[in-house]
């Protein structure tokens, strides 16, 4: 069923009544107060599931209600500009010099127009402080304007925290917020096929679980930890996984944060739906299983505490394990709801048990070198060649020499005009016949007999949140 801009008013209307009902039953039915606060919340949990469109009020007089907000004015001189002789409706209003009348939209008119190829309706109402015996504002009522659009338009943010940000109290600037544009998505990924869709699955069943996580007591988000060598698709992964989603990132820089409390401020700060991610957490911080030997009798006792700092490497940065434990799955945690944590490594085993252990990082996916599969769908991707001639020589190759997805990316991109898919495929064979070579060489190969190949994701799955009948793995 598609719902169009109108049905989607007409159950804004529905709704409107059940609220102007519970504000009747409040004036004459004592103790109502409850049924109201019952059907907004209700109200707007059921519309919020199913509503697809993005509302952004404009209010006139926003904050302390004195000055009038330069968003609003910049708004009605667009609309006046523009939509004057669509609106049916219309306000006159004299300016300062008396001489010209400047037409507007009057209260609760709506307008639909293309902007940008985004369709959006424009609103303009009355907002009727409730039960206000004195008004702040300057008409006794606030005067809105608000704008409607698909959800899908809504362009995501990454964000990312710098070192020596002065935030001034200000939360706006502890998060750099650029336009997130990366291109990968699942269907761009070279993996096995198989564990992609388990992926997907449970993203998909994560994102319906609200309830399940409400009802288990458990704060609703899911950790990630995508290990294996450099090149393997870690970052692209989650470019996949936010894209997927829909949901904007938070990329934080750990070895930029000062301490713990500004650990925890910057996840106060953060909105759901999002993507919270620490790329290379071997690296950011010393959070290595390898508690560290301290010399004198404080120092023991501060390691009897269990903190593990880093002071000694970076004096910047005093954010320990247990803090960034508590930042995970603290009380704080829970803050904004719907969030996916991320973190990535190359080197899986220097880190901590704790900081990985069951609930924490709840799936445990490797990501390894190119295998016949991830190969396929990289010459897909990359030539437009679903089958070729050169291929089975290619599967003997991958499966004898370890390449990394990226190193196989590399080698199919075409390096001039003229290079055509046969070049490109006799590229690759070249690269990896010279790594079989230096295999040999370095007699390098059998010690790591069990590697994985790309998309064997070996899950050491801790998937504590098994929730089979709401179908999150
Ligand atoms: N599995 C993959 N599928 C498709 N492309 C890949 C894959 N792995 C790597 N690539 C290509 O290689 C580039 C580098 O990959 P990416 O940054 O995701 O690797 P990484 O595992 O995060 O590496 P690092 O450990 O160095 O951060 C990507 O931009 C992408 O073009
Ligand atoms: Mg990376």
């Amino acid at each position: 069923m598609v719902f169009t801009g109108g049905m989607w008013s007409q159950m804004g209307s529905i709704f409107g009544t059940l609220m102007f009902l519970g504000a009747i039953f409040q004036q004459y039915i004592p103790g109502s107060q409850q049924l109201r606060d019952l059907i907004t919340r209700y109200g707007n949990r059921a519309v919020a599931l199913v509503y697809p469109y993005i509302q952004i009020k404009f209010h006139e007089y926003p904050g302390d209600g004195f000055n009038r907000s330069t968003a609003y004015a910049a708004i009605e001189t667009y609309l006046g500009a523009n939509t004057s002789t669509r609106a049916k409706r219309l306000k006159g209003d004299v300016v300062k010099d008396g001489r010209s009348l400047v037409l507007s939209m009057d209260d609760q008119e709506e307008i639909a127009e293309e902007f940008e190829g985004v369709r959006v309706w424009w609103v303009a109402s009355k907002n009727i402080p409730h039960g206000q015996t004195i008004s702040f504002y300057p008409r006794g009522e606030e005067v809105l304007s608000d704008v409607t659009f698909h959800r899908c338009h809504r362009q995501r943010k990454l964000y990312t925290n710098s070192k020596g940000d002065t935030w001034g109290g200000s939360w706006k600037r502890m998060w750099s917020p650029v336009v997130f544009e990366h291109p990968a998505t699942f269907d761009t990924l070279a993996m096995d096929p198989i564990k992609k869709k388990e992926i997907t699955n449970d993203l998909l069943a994560f994102i319906k679980a609200k309830a399940y996580y409400e009802k288990i007591g458990k704060a609703w988000k899911r950790g990630y930890l995508l290990y294996g060598p450099p090149g393997t698709g870690k970052s692209s992964m989650i470019a996949a996984m936010a894209n997927f989603l829909e949901y904007d990132v938070y990329d934080l820089e750990l070895t930029a944060v000062k301490d713990n409390t500004e650990l925890r401020k910057l996840l106060i700060n953060t909105s759901g739906k999002s993507v919270l991610v620490i790329e290379d957490i071997d690296c950011s911080l010393d959070l290595t299983g390898q508690r560290k030997k301290k010399k004198g009798k404080k120092d023991e006792k501060e390691e009897g505490d269990g903190l593990l700092k880093n002071e000694d490497e970076d004096s910047s940065s005093k954010v320990t394990l247990s803090g960034l434990l508590n930042f995970i799955d603290g009380l704080w945690s829970a803050c904004g709801g719907e969030r996916i944590i991320v973190f990535t490594t190359n080197h899986v085993d220097k880190l901590d048990p704790a900081l990985i252990r069951r609930g924490r990082m709840d799936k445990h996916v490797e990501l390894s070198y190119c295998c016949f599969e991830g190969f396929k769908l990289l010459a897909r991707n990359y030539l437009d060649v679903g089958a070729h001639h050169l291929f089975d020589k290619i599967r003997v190759l991958l499966e004898e020499v370890e390449m990394t997805p990226a190193d196989v990316a590399e080698n199919l991109m075409p390096k001039s005009a003229e290079d055509d898919a046969d070049a490109c495929l006799g590229n690759l064979i070249r690269a990896l016949e010279m790594a079989k070579e230096e295999n040999k060489l370095e007699d390098v190969g059998e010690e790591g007999g069990e590697e994985t190949k790309c998309g064997e994701l070996r899950e050491k799955e801790a998937s504590t949140d098994r929730v089979e009948e709401n179908g999150t793995s």
